[in-house]
């Protein structure tokens, strides 16, 4: 059975003392449910998120690191520093890394290959833009950018790798992919995840869909049979929200 997951990506919001108060609060009210949960705040706020959750089960997750192990790159983290502060999970290949970022997928191979050999867990974010879903390229793009950032990695790899597809039209706009073709683009990842490994890798990975998850809407889309999770970015940022998302799990 593949693990339930609910992330919550954080972004560029909350400062220490917000990050403090939204992870006490999260740790006090989160149910059992059996799923993972996992929260990102932003690099500053990692040690304070990681301190404020150590006696909870929610996980702490950055949002980037580099490929390279230290050396001549102002503004970046590597993944020792991220391990040295107690974080082992991160979200590579966000939209947002890639559009605003110039994250390229030959980029995010080489992050994907660090954070494994630094035995890290991954949250590989992918999905298309509104114009390849227009002109019926979603599928062909979805594949492409799973192929170019993980098909050199061997089978095993994946264990440590949870997909969580993106479609870009959807994030912080309010308009949710419907559940129908969620669960259609997350039943087309696993097939692609079949033919170039095989049916334990489809089967085990864990894949969450992310854009405008909401209380009112999470519950559908979580239904669905290959949906296992969410990456949620607005509805993250307050405590009520995000663990009636959990619970919707
Ligand atoms: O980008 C997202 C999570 O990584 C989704 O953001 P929203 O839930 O705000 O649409």
């Amino acid at each position: 059975m593949r693990t339930k997951i609910v992330a919550g990506n954080w972004k560029m919001n909350k400062t220490q003392q917000e990050t403090e108060t939204l992870a006490a609060e999260l740790a006090a009210k989160l149910p059992d449910t059996g799923a993972e949960v996992i929260v990102a705040p932003t690099f500053v706020n990692l040690t304070t998120a990681v301190r404020s959750l150590e006696n909870s089960v929610i996980q702490v997750a950055a949002q980037n690191m580099h490929f390279a192990d230290s050396g001549a790159y102002t503004g970046e983290i590597s993944a020792d520093m991220l391990l040295d502060i107690d974080v082992d999970v991160v979200i590579l290949g966000h939209s947002e890394r890639r559009s605003h970022f110039g994250e390229t997928d030959d980029m995010l191979a080489k992050k994907v290959n660090t954070a494994l050999d630094k035995n890290m867990r991954i949250i590989f974010c992918f999905g298309e833009e509104l114009e390849d879903r227009k002109s019926d390229n979603h599928f062909a793009v979805v594949e492409s950018q799973l192929k170019n950032a993980l098909f050199s990695l061997k089978a095993e790899a994946f264990k440590n790798i949870v997909l969580a597809y993106e479609p870009v039209w959807a994030i912080g706009t309010g308009e949710t992919a419907s559940p129908e073709q969620a669960q259609e683009m997350h039943a087309f990842i696993r097939k692609t995840m079949a033919a170039k490994y095989d049916a334990a890798v489809a089967n085990n990975i864990s894949i969450l869909y992310g854009g405008s998850v909401k209380p009112a809407n999470a519950k559908e889309i979580f239904s669905k049979p290959d949906v296992d999770g969410g990456l949620i970015g607005g509805a993250a940022l307050n405590a009520d929200d995000f663990i009636a998302i959990v619970r919707a799990i």
